[in-house]
């Protein structure tokens, strides 16, 4: 049974369509990802994900089609303009700075989204105004025992939490969230779920991930992409169950899911 969307889509494409040479990375892809969803994009190794997730958050631009945030069209907005409007992507892990304690990186998050132009922009941290709100996000992401520790001291696993809790200190509406579980070890992907599952509704989020238990355990409805077509959309249950998308890709994966 499909679920109707209740309301219009927070964000949506129409016939989205990026080439690299002769080869469409996207190609004329419509996708709609509802407000308060957990939307995963799914789909083999050069499917088209990460080149998708560029063009949402404005690295990339489109040869031709439509991208609309909250009903507006966002398609020729550069990067700044769109997080302004609550569209983030989650930072990399390059963007962090090493030197910094976990609470300065998350305090020059909220410097950068508020807009203000503080002199000493080392001393973030010290600032109340954004001290107070980056505390606040770091116990969200279950790293407020961290928050004095250097960001190169973290974990590989605080790391990506911590990038999390940078790209929820500019307050998005919506997330982009390319391979969050990267990398990580068994325990560290579990407390990635975990975390994911407690943002779940708060914010609306587009997850792109490999690993298959954790997108059938968090998703609301998943996109399997496939040379940069929808080859389906719906629930876990009917991407699990979807004949063509077995075929085309999932296979033996599905029947741990
Ligand atoms: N900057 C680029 N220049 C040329 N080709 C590119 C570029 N970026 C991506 N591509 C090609 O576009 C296609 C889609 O790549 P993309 O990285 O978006 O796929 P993906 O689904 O994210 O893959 P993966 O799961 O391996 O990360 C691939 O064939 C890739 O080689």
């Amino acid at each position: 049974m499909s679920r109707p969307l209740l309301s219009r889509p927070l964000l949506s494409t129409d016939s989205l369509v990026k080439r690299f040479g002769g080869l469409a990375a996207t190609d004329g892809l419509s996708l709609s990802v509802a407000e308060g969803e957990l939307h995963a994009l799914i789909g083999p190794n050069g499917a088209g994900k990460t080149t998708l997730i560029g063009q949402l958050s404005g690295e990339l631009t489109p040869d031709s089609g439509t991208i609309l945030f909250d009903g507006r069209d966002v398609t020729r907005l550069p990067v700044h303009k769109r997080a302004r409007r609550g569209l983030a992507r989650s930072f990399q892990i390059t963007s962090i700075f090493p030197s910094f304690t976990a609470l300065d990186n998350v305090a020059l998050a909220v410097q950068a989204h508020a807009g203000h132009s503080f002199r000493f922009w080392r001393d973030a941290g010290r600032d109340r105004r954004l001290a107070d709100p980056a505390r606040a996000v770091l116990e969200r992401v279950g790293l407020g025992a961290r928050a004095d520790t250097r960001a190169d001291a973290l974990a590989h696993g605080e790391k990506r939490q911590l990038e999390l809790a940078m790209a929820l200190a500019t307050g998005p509406r919506l997330l982009l969230l390319d391979e969050p579980m990267a990398g990580m070890g068994p325990e560290d992907s579990a407390r990635m779920v975990e975390l994911l599952q407690e943002l779940k509704g708060g914010v609306t989020i587009l997850l792109v991930e490999h690993d298959m238990d954790a997108v059938f355990a968090l998703a609301d409805r998943i996109t399997v992409l496939v040379r940069g077509k929808d080859l389906a959309s719906g629930t876990p249950a009917q991407i699990r169950n979807d004949p063509a998308v077995r075929e085309a890709y999932l296979g033996d994966e599905m029947e741990v899911a």
